[in-house]
């Protein structure tokens, strides 16, 4: 039976008399920095000297200090820079600054998970991994709304690291929707496919190949852009309401009718397949070794397929049909 956490299974009192430090403030880090200081918990900023962000955490009311002065001064060191550079950071500039009993932690596993950072016994790791983007639960923590979470511990040294992890999970709004107890394995894995094969790379590439085809047949771009990208968002907000049965019910019979009948042929047998293929690489490690390896050399692939997707039609024509819709919440 899944364990979930709410807001009166956590208490905020662990963290009272402990000073957090957000390394980073990116997406995840200046989210979870401000929810933490909305929520009444000491917290700082870990940046580099010359970070363009530097400014900007000030400006939102934070002290900011050098990475190694950060993790020095802290009790809680979240690390919330891209995976791809932690284990450098932590190695050179985090690592110096801890001691026993402090208290390391991350919101994604991959440097644990794949052993890219081995912290000393003696420190709490545990993990806070909010289950959306980091512009999201900012967002939503203003709204008085919650976005779901996991929580994991990987090493308890002081006996009190799952009270203080939930603790943590609170003060930057999780416990509202709920934090599912689960382990670095199990987050690193089910969040790597997930970005990869549904939310990310799945959702992307079903954009762009729906409104490819109708472009291709000769239909208007904006027509196209309607259709299989604006209008996804108003789809999924009626299952994160209400599940698949719950948004069938707002859409025609018709339509109803295509999802059940003709969505099977999209994601047919193969698809399915590759996506089991896809798990067991990231199950035995090539996904991890592969980005690492990207990174090692430049990005090369990472930054043609970039620099290449920016330039779709899709992206030239969204962007300026999204001028005319000033409602729409810019980051
Ligand atoms: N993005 C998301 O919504 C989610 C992310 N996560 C996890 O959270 C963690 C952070 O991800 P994310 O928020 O996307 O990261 P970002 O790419 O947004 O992080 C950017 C921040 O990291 C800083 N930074 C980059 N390199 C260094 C360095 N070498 N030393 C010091 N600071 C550095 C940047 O500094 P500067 O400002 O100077 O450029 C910037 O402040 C990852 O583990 C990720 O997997 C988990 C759930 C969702
Ligand atoms: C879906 C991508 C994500 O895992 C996230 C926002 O949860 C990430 O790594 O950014
Ligand atoms: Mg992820
Ligand atoms: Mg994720």
């Amino acid at each position: 039976m899944a364990k979930m956490f709410y807001d009166d299974d956590a208490n905020l009192s662990y963290l009272e008399g402990k000073k957090v430090a957000v390394i980073g403030y990116g997406s995840q880090g200046h989210a979870q920095a401000q929810n933490l200081k909305d929520s009444g918990v000491d917290v700082i900023v870990g940046l580099r000297a010359d970070s363009a962000s530097w400014a900007k955490a000030e400006e939102d009311g934070l002290k900011v200090y050098t990475v190694p002065e950060a993790a020095q001064m802290a009790d809680v060191i979240q690390i919330l820079i891209p995976d791809e550079k932690q284990a450098e950071t932590y190695k050179k500039e985090i690592l110096p600054g801890l001691a026993p009993g402090k208290a390391l932690v991350f919101s994604h596993g991959f440097n644990i998970h794949f052993g890219q950072i081995k912290p000393p016994a003696d420190v709490d790791v545990f993990m806070v991994a909010p289950k959306g983007p980091g512009h999201m639960v900012r967002r939503l923590y203003k709204e008085g709304i919650g976005i779901p979470g996991l929580i994991a511990v990987h090493q308890n040294a002081t006996g009190k690291a799952m009270e203080l992890g939930l603790a943590y999970a609170k003060g930057i709004g999780c416990t509202r929707a709920g934090v599912l107890l689960t382990t670095f394995k199990e987050e690193t894995e089910t969040d790597l496919f997930g970005e990869q094969c549904v939310l990310c790379g799945g959702l992307t590439e079903l954009v762009r190949a729906g409104f490819d085809t109708l472009v291709e047949a000769g239909y208007q771009p904006e027509s196209a852009y309607f259709e299989c990208l604006h209008e996804l968002k108003l789809i999924v907000d009626l299952m994160y309401e209400d599940g698949i049965a719950g948004m069938r019910y707002s859409i025609s019979d018709t339509a109803e009718y295509g999802d059940m009948v003709i969505g099977r042929r999209i994601i047919n047998e193969e698809t399915r397949k590759e996506m089991k293929k896809i798990l067991r690489e990231i199950q035995d490690g090539s996904f991890a070794k592969e980005w690492i390896l990207e990174n090692q050399a430049g990005r090369p692939r990472y930054n043609a397929i970039k620099r290449m997707d920016e330039q779709h039609l899709v992206e030239t024509v969204g962007k300026e049909l999204r001028s005319y819709m000033p409602w729409l919440k810019r980051r």
